[in-house]
C-alpha cells in the first residue's frame, strides 16, 4: 500500500493519511467573518478523506488581511464562526488547521478576479499598509509604498499574532501555521529586496530574521506543546541569489526549531514581481527534501503535486512527510478518495464517510 495512505503523528495529533489541503484564500468573507461559503468549502474537502486541512490565510488584524474579503481572527465574532469550521473538519475525521497571517505591503488588494491590485485611496475599503521599509512590491499591481514600521508597530503585530493563536486554539483548531511566506509581512522582513532597515530588525540575515524569530517564539509560548506548531516559509526567491537565500533560510529554520517549531511548509519568497520561478510538477520536492535533511524538521510542500503518482512518490521517497495538494482539491473535493482508487488502496470507499461508503460499496454496478 502507498505510504501516502498511512497515518502521520506529530505531537499528540494523528492524521489518517499523508495528504493535506494547504491554505488557499477564498476571498469570500465580509469583515473577516467566516460564512457558509467557508463552512461548505472546508467540510466538503474534509469529507473527501484528506488528512489535514489548513484553513486559508486568516488576518491577525484588519490591516493584516490580503484583501477586504479575507478571513480574520482578531475578534470573538469571527472566532465563533471559525469554531463551526474547525468542528466540521474534525467531525469528518480530518485534522483542523489554520494559517494566521499579516499581508504587510501586499495588503489591501482587490480579489484576484477583480484585479489583484492595491485599492485606491478613494476606495472606502482603503487602509494604510505597513512593512519593514518604504519599498513597494511593485509589479504594476501593488505600487503602494508601505509605511515603515516603528518598534511600536512591530510589538503590536507580534501581539496580534499571539492573540490570534489564542483565539485559534479556543476555536478548536489543532494545527497552527504561521504565514511567513509569499512576500507577506514576515517574509518581507527576511527579504533583502523588501527590508532595508538599519536597526536590529534589518541588515544581515540575523537582523532580517529577528521579527520572524521573535514572533514565532511569542506564539510558541501560548500554543500548547502537544499540538503541532508549523510555519509556511519561503526559502528561495529564484532571484539569482538563491544559494545565499537557501543557506540563510536553513540557518533561520534551525533557530525556529531551537525555539520550538515542529514543522515547516516549504514554499517561495514571492518578494519580487520578476522572479524566475521554474514552475513544474512537484518542482519544490527536492528543495523541501534539502530543507528536511539540513534542519531535521518534518516538511510538506505544495505546487504541482495534484497527481496520484507525484503525491505518492514525494512521500514514498521521503522527500515530504505530508504532501500538500491544493488546486486539485478545488477541482475535486474528494481528490483523496479518487487518489485512493487510483493507487489501488484496499476498500477505497471507506476513505469517505460511512453514508457515502455504504452506497459505493453496496451497489457496485
Ligand atoms: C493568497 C496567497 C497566500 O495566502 O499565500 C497566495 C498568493 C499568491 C501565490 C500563492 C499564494
Amino acid at each position: 500500500m502507498s505510504k501516502l495512505f498511512t497515518p502521520y503523528t506529530l505531537k499528540s495529533i494523528t492524521m489518517r493519511n499523508r495528504i493535506a489541503v494547504p491554505p488557499m484564500c477564498q476571498y469570500m468573507a465580509e469583515d473577516g467573518v467566516p460564512n457558509d461559503w467557508h463552512l461548505v468549502h472546508y467540510a466538503q474537502m474534509a469529507r473527501g478523506g484528506v488528512g489535514l486541512i489548513v484553513v486559508e490565510a486568516t488576518g491577525v488584524s484588519p490591516e493584516g488581511r490580503i484583501s477586504p474579503n479575507c478571513l480574520g481572527i482578531w475578534n470573538d465574532k469571527q472566532a465563533a464562526e471559525h469554531a463551526k469550521i474547525a468542528a466540521a473538519i474534525k467531525k469528518a475525521g480530518c485534522v483542523p488547521g489554520i494559517q494566521i497571517a499579516h499581508a504587510g505591503r501586499k495588503a489591501n488588494a482587490n480579489r484576484p478576479w477583480e484585479g489583484d491590485n492595491h485599492l485606491e485611496v478613494s476606495d472606502p475599503r482603503y487602509w494604510e499598509i505597513i512593512g519593514p521599509s518604504p519599498i513597494a512590491f511593485g509589479g504594476g499591481i501593488l505600487p503602494r509604498v508601505p509605511r515603515e514600521m516603528t518598534k511600536e508597530d512591530i510589538e503590536r503585530v507580534k501581539a496580534d499574532f499571539v492573540a490570534a493563536a489564542k483565539r485559534a486554539l479556543d476555536a478548536g483548531y489543532e494545527w497552527l501555521e504561521l504565514h511567513f511566506a509569499h512576500g507577506y509581512l514576515a517574509q518581507s522582513f527576511f527579504s533583502v529586496h523588501a527590508n532595508h532597515r538599519t536597526d536590529e530588525y534589518g541588515g544581515d540575515a540575523d537582523g532580517r530574521g529577528r521579527f520572524l524569530l521573535e514572533t514565532m517564539e511569542a506564539v510558541r509560548a501560548v500554543w500548547p506543546d502537544h499540538l503541532p506548531f508549523s510555519m509556511r516559509f519561503g526559502v528561495i526567491e529564484f532571484d539569482d541569489r538563491d544559494e545565499v537565500t537557501l543557506q540563510e533560510s536553513i540557518e533561520l529554520i534551525k533557530k525556529f526549531k531551537e525555539g520550538g517549531l515542529d514543522f515547516i511548509s516549504v514554499s517561495l519568497g514571492f518578494n519580487i514581481p520578476d522572479a524566475k520561478i521554474p514552475w513544474g510538477p512537484a518542482f519544490m520536492a527536492p528543495i523541501a527534501d534539502h530543507i528536511k535533511k539540513e534542519t531535521g524538521l518534518p516538511v510538506t510542500s505544495a505546487w504541482g503535486f495534484g497527481r496520484a503518482d507525484l503525491a505518492s512518490a514525494a512521500v514514498e521517497s521521503g522527500q515530504l512527510d505530508i504532501v500538500s495538494v491544493g488546486r486539485a482539491h478545488l477541482a475535486n473535493p474528494h481528490w483523496t478518495y479518487a487518489t485512493a482508487m487510483e493507487l489501488g488502496i484496499d476498500k477505497p470507499s471507506w476513505v469517505l464517510p460511512a453514508p457515502y461508503a455504504h452506497w459505493l460499496e453496496q451497489y457496485k454496478l
